[in-house]
């Protein structure tokens, strides 16, 4: 198992790589980074356990052959490349750089390691998915088992904000439980608790006016970027969630035993059960319960509206997240990207 990290180096690079040097499912743990790649890598390959660390940097502009030995025969490949917000930002001002570098790591990816299942963590993940999508199709390479867009941090902020309000001492009763769809940003993120009786009662209970819960999972970002006053984003919780999503791809033993498995942006169409939600929504990309097979692939769509798990509040907050994300997906899908640059 190679799992390599496009952006090793960054705030989230190199928490989430710590988290993979521990996981002993992983023989190769590929660092990759335009600088202080090597410097990671080093550090962490003090570290006794199994995988051997590898890194790679290019040595100038135009060396590519870093990224493509970076690459070679990975299993999975995560992006958490790309600039984080600053204060008074929103994900969508970051579009125009990190398009630029996400689209030059996919079509490496798509050159060197096309059967590798992609993580997208770099923001605008609503655009970023759908232009991801794009270039690994124009390459011919597109497997939309295989092309995740990494929403779990919501799913991690809508836990832990619950289990507080539900008085509920061990989060992790929660997984599985509760849900988030739609995208990863503010109102494109929609929380559904009504996966369970049991749990839909309590949050009755305990939260009979969920606005400002459901107002500081959509905005949960915001939060720390405040708190951290210039000085980025998320970096270590989301890390934990990267690293959660990616255990769930490379080990299946460590899949809860929720109701539903947990959501990731997909390309919906080519999944089982996408065309139909896709059809039924409006959309082409969506954060969605997605059953993840053996070989860490998408193998079906589970549709809480099918399964009459989204409350009629719930459905508002989808139908406003729908009409965002079709400027953000038409976005991630006009920008013109030349491999040749
Ligand atoms: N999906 C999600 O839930 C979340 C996404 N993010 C996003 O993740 C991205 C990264 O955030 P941070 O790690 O805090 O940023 P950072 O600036 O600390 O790290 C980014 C890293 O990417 C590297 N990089 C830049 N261009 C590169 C290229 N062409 N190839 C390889 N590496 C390259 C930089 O050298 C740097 O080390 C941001 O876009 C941020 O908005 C952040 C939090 C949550
Ligand atoms: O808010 C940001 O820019 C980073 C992010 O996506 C998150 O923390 O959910």
């Amino acid at each position: 198992m190679k799992v390599t990290v496009l952006g090793a180096a960054g705030g989230i690079g190199q928490p989430l790589s710590l988290l993979l040097k521990l996981n002993t499912s992983i023989d190769v743990l590929s660092l990759y980074d335009i600088v202080n790649a090597h410097g990671v890598a080093a550090d962490l390959s003090h570290i006794p356990t199994k995988s051997s660390v590898e890194s790679y940097q290019p040595t100038s502009k135009t060396d590519t052959t870093q990224l493509q030995q970076a690459l070679v025969g990975s299993d999975v490949v995560v992006i958490p490349a790309g600039i984080p917000r600053k204060p008074g930002m929103t994900r969508d001002d970051l579009f125009k750089i990190n398009a630029g570098i996400v689209a030059g790591l996919v079509n490496a990816i798509s050159i060197h390691s096309p059967k590798a299942s992609v993580c997208i963590i770099s923001n605008p993940v609503n655009s970023m998915v759908p232009l991801a999508a794009k270039i690994l199709k124009q390459n011919g390479v597109f497997d939309p088992r295989k092309l995740f867009g990494v929403t779990t941090l919501d799913l991690q902020r809508f836990e832990t904000f619950s289990a507080k309000l539900l008085g509920v001492s061990d989060p992790d009763l929660l997984k599985g439980r509760i849900s988030v769809i739609g995208g990863h940003s503010g109102n494109t993120i929609v929380p559904l608790s009504h996966l369970s009786n049991n749990i839909s009662t309590k949050f009755q209970q305990f939260v009979p006016e969920p606005k400002d819960l459901i107002h500081r999972v959509q905005f949960g970002g915001d939060e720390v970027v405040k708190a951290k006053e210039g000085r980025g984003s998320a970096t270590l919780s989301m890390a934990a969630a990267a690293y959660r999503f990616i255990q769930t791809i490379i080990d299946p033993s460590t899949r809860h035993s929720g109701i539903v498995p947990e959501s990731t942006f997909v390309s919906l169409r080519g999944i089982q059960g996408g065309d139909a939600l896709a059809d039924h929504l409006g959309v082409e990309f969506f954060a969605i319960p997605v059953q993840i097979g053996q070989n860490g692939q998408a193998e079906r769509i589970v549709d809480p509206f099918e399964l009459d798990f989204v409350s009629s509040d719930e459905k508002k907050l989808v139908a406003i997240a729908v009409k965002e994300l079709k400027g953000n997906i038409e976005k991630g899908l006009n920008f013109k990207y030349d491999a040749k640059l």
